[in-house]
C-alpha cells in the first residue's frame, strides 16, 4: 500500500478542479451539471473495460506500495478517480471558454456553395480516422511492441469517428477557443504530470508492447496520445452535445418543446436532422442579431450570455428589434423621415397583432410583405422575428410613443434658437424613461415568464412587472447621465427645465456648453434618482422564477455599474460615452450571478 498515485491527484488533477469549479460555479446551469454528468458517465463506462485489459495484459503496470489498495476489475481506485476527474477538468475547461457563445450562430444552413468544402473537411476527418482505426487493428494483430498505441486507437477511433460524423460542421465551425484550446491546453498539462509520474514510479509502461519512442524524455509517444485522445473525445462529446441544444433551441417549428434536460435519443435525432429541414431564415435573423446586439450593447451583450435556451435567443431577438426601432428614428434624415418611421412602425404592429390565431409574424405574409416593402433589407429580420406571439402590444405601441417624445426635440425648419424641449418638468422625464425602458423592462418579463417553468400567480407577475418597469426608467435615467454631451449634441436635453430653472439656466444653456460644470449637479441629480428607483426594484429580482434570477440580475448590474462609474468621476469614454472596463464589467456579472 502506498500514497504515490493519490499524491498525484492531490498535487495536480484536484487543485485544477477546484480552481475550475470555483471560477465557474456562478455560471453553472443545470443543463451543465447534466452535459458533465452525462460525459463523465460515458468515460468511465467506456473507459473500464479497456483499462482493465491493459492492466491484466500488463502493457502499464502499478506497483503495488504506489496504490492504496480497492481495486475493481482490476482497476486502482485512484485510476477510476482518474476517468472522472480528467473528464470533468477538460468538461469545465471547455464551459469556461465557451460560456459566450451563442451556439445558434454556428449552426449552418444549407445555402448552395457551402456545403462542398464542408463535405470534404468531414469525409477527410471521416477517412483519417478510418485509417487511424485499421492502423490501430492491424498493430493489436501484429502484437509487439505497437500493441500499446494499437489498442489506444482501436478503442478511441470509433468513438471519435462516430462524434465527428454527427458534428463535424460545428467542430469546424466554433472558434478554436472552444475547441482546440481545451484538447491541447489539459493535454500539455497531463504531458507534463504523466512525465513526473512516470519518472516517479508511479506507474510503468512495461516494455515488449511500446514502440519506446518518446516526445520528450520520460514521455512515452503510447502516453502522448492517449491523453491527447481522451481530450478529443471529452470536447468532441460536449461539441455534439451543444450542437444538438443549438439545433433544439433554434427551431420551434422542428421541436416545438424542447424539456429543460433533453434525453440522448432527442439529442442525437436532433444531430441527424439534415440542414435542408432548417429554417434558413430564422438562422440568418439570429446570426443579425446578435452581431447586431455584440456591435451595439457591451453591457447586454455580456448578460445575454448568461440566459439560457430559447429565452436567451427571443432577448436578443427583442434587443434586435428595439434597436433596429431606435436607430431607424434617430438616424433619419430629417424629423419628417423619422416620424414616417414611426408611422410605418406602428403599422407594422396594427398587422403583426391583427390576428390572434397565427405565432410567428413569418407565418403571416401581409405583414411579411409589409416588412419587405416598406424597410431597409438589413432590419427586415428584425422585424419579422420579434416574438410578437409571446409579447403583449402595449408596451411596444409605448415605446415608439417614447420616440416621438425624441422627435419633439426637432423641428426641421426651426432655428436653433426656438428649438423645443418637451422634458419641462420631472413628470415629463418619468413619463419618457417608461416609454422607452419601462416597457423594455415589462417585455424581457414577459419573456421571462414565457419561458421559465417555474408559476407564478397573476398578481406576483403584475407586481415584477411593476417593478420591471421601474427598473427600466433606472437604467434610462442612467443612460441620460451619461449621455448629456452626446445627446446635447444632437439637440437633446433631457434634463428637465424646472431642474435648470432653479439653477437659473435654460436647455439653450446645455447646448451651448454641455460640459460646464454645473452639468455635473444635473448629472448627480439623474444618477440620485436613478439609484433610488434601483434600489426599490432590486429586491424584486429575487422573486423571478430562478433560472431567470441570475441573468437578470446581471443584465441590470452591468448598466448599473455604468451609474456607478459616473458617480465616481475619473471614467473611461469611448465614443463619447463613459464605459466600465471589460475586467470590472466582468466581476460584476460575477458577483451579481454569485447571488443566486
Ligand atoms: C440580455 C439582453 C439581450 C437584454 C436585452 C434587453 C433589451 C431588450 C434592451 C433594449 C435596448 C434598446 C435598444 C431599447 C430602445 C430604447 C432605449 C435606447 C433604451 C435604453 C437602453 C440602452 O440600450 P443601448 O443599446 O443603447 O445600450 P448602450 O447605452 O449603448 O450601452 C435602455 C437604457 C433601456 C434598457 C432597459 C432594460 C433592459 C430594462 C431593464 C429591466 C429589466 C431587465 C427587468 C428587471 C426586473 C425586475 C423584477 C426588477
Amino acid at each position: 500500500m502506498g500514497f504515490d498515485y493519490a499524491w498525484v491527484h492531490l498535487n495536480y488533477t484536484i487543485p485544477p478542479a477546484i480552481i475550475l469549479s470555483l471560477l465557474y460555479r456562478p455560471f453553472f446551469t443545470r443543463i451543465d451539471a447534466y452535459k458533465v454528468l452525462f460525459l463523465v458517465s460515458i468515460a468511465v463506462i467506456a473507459t473500464i473495460p479497456w483499462d482493465s485489459y491493459l492492466i491484466r495484459r500488463k502493457i502499464w503496470t502499478y506497483p503495488p506500495n504506489v496504490i492504496i489498495g480497492p481495486t475493481f476489475l482490476a482497476i486502482p481506485a485512484e485510476e477510476l478517480f482518474f476517468f472522472v476527474i480528467q473528464t470533468y477538468n477538460t468538461a469545465l475547461l471547455y464551459l469556461v471558454l465557451s460560456k459566450p457563445i451563442l451556439h445558434p450562430n454556428y449552426l449552418l444552413g444549407c445555402f448552395p456553395g457551402h456545403q462542398t468544402p464542408f463535405k470534404t473537411i468531414r469525409n477527410t476527418g471521416q477517412f483519417f480516422l478510418a485509417v487511424c482505426i485499421l492502423v490501430g487493428g492491424h498493430l493489436v494483430r501484429k502484437g509487439g511492441e505497437g500493441t500499446y498505441l494499437g489498442l489506444i486507437l482501436v478503442w478511441a477511433g470509433p468513438f471519435a469517428l462516430f462524434l465527428w460524423s454527427l458534428a463535424y460542421q460545428f467542430l469546424v465551425a466554433l472558434p478554436y477557443t472552444s475547441t482546440a484550446l481545451p484538447i491541447l491546453g489539459p493535454t500539455l498539462y497531463l504531458w507534463v504530470v504523466d512525465t513526473m509520474a512516470l519518472r516517479r514510479g508511479t506507474w510503468a509502461i512495461e516494455s515488449g508492447t511500446k514502440l519506446g519512442i518518446h516526445v520528450w524524455e520520460g514521455l512515452e509517444i503510447e502516453e502522448a496520445v492517449f491523453f491527447l485522445a481522451t481530450n478529443i473525445l471529452v470536447v468532441f462529446g460536449l461539441v455534439a452535445f451543444d450542437n444538438a441544444m443549438a439545433v433544439l433551441l433554434t427551431f420551434p417549428r422542428l421541436f416545438p418543446q424542447v424539456p429543460t434536460l433533453p434525453s440522448p435519443v432527442l439529442l442525437i435525432e436532433a444531430l441527424m436532422i439534415g440542414c435542408a429541414k432548417y429554417d434558413l431564415a430564422r438562422l440568418d435573423a439570429i446570426k443579425q442579431a446578435s452581431r447586431r446586439l455584440q456591435s451595439k450593447s457591451r453591457s447586454f451583450y455580456l448578460a445575454s450570455s448568461v440566459f439560457t435556451g430559447r429565452l436567451r435567443i427571443d432577448l436578443i431577438f427583442l434587443y434586435s428589434f428595439c434597436r433596429v426601432a431606435d436607430d431607424l428614428v434617430d438616424e433619419a434624415s430629417s424629423e419628417g423621415d423619422a416620424r414616417e418611421w414611426i408611422i410605418k412602425l406602428t403599422k407594422y404592429l396594427d398587422l403583426a397583432y391583427q390576428s390572434k390565431e397565427t405565432w410567428l409574424i413569418t407565418e403571416q405574409p401581409d405583414v411579411c410583405s409589409y416588412i419587405t416593402n416598406n424597410f431597409p433589407e438589413s432590419t427586415q429580420s428584425a422585424l419579422r422575428l420579434l416574438p410578437t406571439h409571446i409579447l403583449s402590444f402595449g408596451p411596444l405601441y409605448e415605446l415608439l410613443e417614447g420616440f416621438k417624445t425624441d422627435l419633439d426635440f426637432h423641428s426641421d425648419n426651426a432655428a436653433k434658437s426656438s428649438r423645443n424641449f418637451p422634458i419641462s418638468n420631472q413628470q415629463d422625464l418619468d413619463r419618457y424613461c417608461g416609454r422607452v425602458a419601462g416597457t423594455v423592462g415589462e417585455l424581457c418579463l414577459e419573456l421571462v415568464f414565457h419561458h421559465s417553468k417555474s408559476p407564478l400567480t397573476i398578481s406576483q407577475k403584475e407586481n415584477l412587472v411593476r417593478e420591471g418597469g421601474r427598473m427600466g426608467v433606472a437604467l434610462q435615467l442612467v443612460n441620460i447621465a451619461r449621455d448629456i454631451a452626446t445627446d446635447a449634441k444632437i439637440g437633446r436635453v433631457y434634463i428637465p427645465k424646472t431642474w435648470l430653472k432653479a439653477q437659473g439656466l435654460q436647455p439653450q444653456d446645455i447646448l451651448a456648453n454641455p460640459d460646464a460644470s454645473v452639468t455635473e449637479r444635473f448629472r448627480e441629480s439623474l444618477l440620485k434618482r436613478a439609484f433610488t428607483a434601483y434600489l426599490t426594484s432590486r429586491d424584486a429580482i429575487s422573486q423571478l422564477p430562478s433560472d431567470a434570477r441570475a441573468p437578470i440580475r446581471v443584465a441590470v448590474e452591468s448598466y448599473m455599474e455604468i451609474g456607478r462609474v459616473l458617480v465616481k468621476k475619473g471614467y473611461q469614454v469611448r465614443e463619447g460615452k463613459a464605459t466600465v472596463p471589460r475586467l470590472r464589467r466582468l466581476k460584476v456579472a460575477w458577483k451579481a450571478l454569485s447571488q443566486g
